[in-house]
């Protein structure tokens, strides 16, 4: 599957694009605030709803107009055409449109179309607090176990019901509680579990393949309690739970950790090596998205070669160019990195005072 047309419509700095483009890697490169960045922002968005730079879907709009709209025409391996239509409006409404038909949920749109983009907030894996790592966590397993969203979900409500009866002081009830938080704590863990021994495997042959001299990095993955028996911590711990109103062993604490020669490897890597072992992560999720999905998504890449050395985008952008992946890649200059990658497309962006944000080739 393949993004072969792109309309974008009042979206950031764009005014108006009609774009086409073929599987070959995109360069988009131009000067800062141009608008790199915005463009794969609109492919990501139109797939799953989300920005990647976290912003509240309003600030998408265009300043001074109502509405966004962004239309796209995907081509499959089987080489049937599907046009998708997403538009937002500030009244904070949503529509979005496959062959002409309403869709109702983004998510079945993020699974047909998908699309994973690596920005410079992905470049600060390593440096991140636990959640972020722990968020990365989950929607891979979300991907792998499809029903681990619903587990996932009873194990939040039953910890916020938990921490309820701990703030009020209601000790009759907690034990009950307790319990049903514990089974499903350690179905939730399992399902991490068994998605981080397939996310370690695949971590340490890209760490030997890209990072060869770094021998002694290890991830590892943190699942929230230190003893074996989490009830037996909640237990132990229930004083001071019901002092401070929340648990503080559990789910919610799980993180995956990094180590070079058993130190955190945040403070022992390069800003350079830190930056690649981020992307790593998310090769790995694009490997193990494609094994499950048997088919690429489109790969949206903010900022490639900031930091990184000739060598390494060499590996890199060999690397992720296998198996027909359609990259889009953004820099400020793509004079430097074109060699690195075959045959790419190269369209520049600049600023327009009246039109916006315009590409050209
Ligand atoms: N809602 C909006 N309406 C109009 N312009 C916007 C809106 N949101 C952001 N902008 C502008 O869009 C421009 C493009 O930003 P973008 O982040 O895409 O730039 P970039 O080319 O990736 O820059 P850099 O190289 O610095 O990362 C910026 O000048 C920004 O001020």
């Amino acid at each position: 599957m393949y993004l072969q047309k792109l309309s974008i419509h009042n979206f950031r700095c764009y005014s108006s694009l009609d774009q086409t483009f073929d599987t070959a890697t995109t360069l988009i490169d131009g000067p800062n605030g141009s608008g790199k960045t915005a463009l794969i922002e609109a492919i990501y968005w139109q797939s799953t709803g989300r920005s990647f730079r976290h912003h509240k879907s309003t600030d998408l709009i265009k300043h001074q107009q109502d509405c966004l709209s962004i239309f796209s025409e995907y081509i499959t391996v089987q080489e049937n055409r599907f046009k998708l239509g997403v538009s937002y409006s500030k009244l904070n409404k949503k529509t979005i449109k496959c062959q002409g038909e309403m869709i109702h949920r983004q998510t079945d749109i993020a699974k047909q179309f998908p699309v994973i983009a690596i920005d410079p907030g992905c470049f600060l894996w390593l440096d991140h607090a636990p959640a972020f790592r722990r968020t990365f966590l989950d929607w891979l397993v979300f991907h792998v176990k499809p029903s681990y969203l619903n587990i996932w979900r009873k194990t939040q409500k039953v910890q916020q019901h938990l921490n309820k009866l701990l703030k009020h002081g209601k000790s009759a009830e907690i034990d009950v509680w307790q319990s049903q938080y514990v089974q499903l704590a350690e179905l939730t863990h399992q399902a991490r579990q068994e998605v981080f021994n397939e996310l370690q495997n695949r971590f340490n042959r890209l760490v030997k393949y890209f990072l060869p001299g770094q021998s002694n990095l290890f991830l590892d993955y943190k699942k929230g309690w230190h003893e074996d028996n989490l009830l037996d911590v909640l237990i132990s711990r229930q004083q001071v739970h019901l002092k401070q109103g929340y648990i503080d062993a559990g789910i919610h604490k799980a993180d995956l950790l990094c180590r070079v020669n058993n130190q955190a490897a945040q403070v022992f890597l390069s800003r350079g090596q830190k930056k690649l072992l981020a992307i790593l992560m998310y090769v790995i999720f694009i490997e193990i998205f494609e094994t499950e999905n048997h088919h690429p998504p489109v790969i949206c890449l903010d900022d490639i070669d900031s930091e990184l050395d000739q060598s390494t985008l060499q590996l890199l952008s060999d690397y992720l160019q296998q198996k027909n992946r359609q990259l889009f890649i953004t820099t400020v200059d793509a004079g430097p990195v074109r060699g690195f990658f075959k045959n790419p497309k190269v369209f520049h962006v600049k600023q327009d005072p009246r039109k916006g944000s315009i590409l050209s080739s």
